[in-house]
């Protein structure tokens, strides 16, 4: 299978607060292989936001990491801050849950897009324009002209994820971090964004890590899943071993509470 794309072993992240440490998460072992989409699911808290923030140093400062985080067998946990930012956002891009928050209230869609490309790619403007409006049409968005010239608060749900997805393109990452990229839309436009992760991962190369509740959105486009719980991952298998034959008691009991939902 050669190298894997991203390894991770016995992540740990304990936050020091004023109340006391805080175990997050503990242990955590994962493996992402070029090409795939992993799922990560578990319930709420379970430590899946915190454990991948990790790995692309999201964390506050008064959060302490432990573990070791291998990116094509580099041991990118022991880089230092400056030399991390050749990692950070470019090989391995969070996308957050929340695109409103995630994208600049001030300014119109098509100058933040237009800037990302500008510093990512090192374009000139004009050229950063015409790969602005290539991105838009990649991800879906016609009349990339009229989108351009909204503000975020001007776009539906399903738009900002769009045009998060082409800003983080923008960046040319080979891991991307999506974090419940769809709990804020409606089930339909949900299932857009999904096929529309499964189209980037076949057609830009993207490896893809996707932190989600849904199982059956999972379970559609993932190749593995890894399920959380209680602060690590209890099982990890390729999507046909977790649906079919499922190990852990608290897997059997999600998918349990799945086919109650259909
Ligand atoms: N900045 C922080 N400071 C202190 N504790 C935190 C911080 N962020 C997260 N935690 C704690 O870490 C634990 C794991 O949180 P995390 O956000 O990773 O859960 P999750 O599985 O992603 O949940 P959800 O599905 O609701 O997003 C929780 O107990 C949470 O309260």
């Amino acid at each position: 299978m050669g190298v894997p794309l991203l390894h991770i072993e016995n992540l740990g992240v304990t936050f020091d607060t004023h109340h006391g440490l805080i175990h997050a998460s503990h242990s955590v072992n994962l493996t992402l292989h070029a090409g795939d989409i992993l799922g990560i699911v578990g319930e709420s808290g379970s430590g899946k936001s915190v454990s991948m923030m990790a790995v692309a140093r999201l964390l506050p400062s008064y959060a302490q990491t432990s573990g070791s985080i291998l990116y094509k067998n580099i041991p990118i946990h022991q880089l230092n801050h400056q030399a991390f930012k050749a990692y950070r956002g470019k090989k391995i891009l969070y996308l957050f849950q929340d695109p409103l928050t995630a994208l600049n209230p001030y300014l119109r869609v098509g100058k933040q897009l237009i800037e990302t490309i500008r510093l990512h790619q090192k374009v000139d403007k004009s050229t950063a324009q015409a790969i602005a409006e290539k991105l838009l049409a990649k991800v879906h968005l016609t009349q990339s002209d009229r989108v351009m010239r909204l503000y975020p608060h001007q776009c539906s749900g399903g738009m900002r994820q769009r045009i998060l997805l082409a800003l983080a393109l923008a960046c040319q990452p080979e891991i991307l971090i999506a974090d419940e990229p769809t709990s804020a839309l409606d089930a339909i436009t949900a299932a857009q964004i999904m096929q529309l992760l499964d189209q980037l991962r076949k057609e830009e190369g993207l490896s893809i890590i996707l932190i989600s509740h849904d199982l059956p959105i999972v379970q559609a486009i993932c190749s593995h899943i890894s399920v959380f719980y209680q602060g690590t991952i209890i099982e990890s298998n390729t999507k046909e071993a977790i649906i079919g034959q499922p190990q852990a008691p608290y897997t059997q009991a999600l998918l349990h509470a799945m086919h109650q939902m259909e």
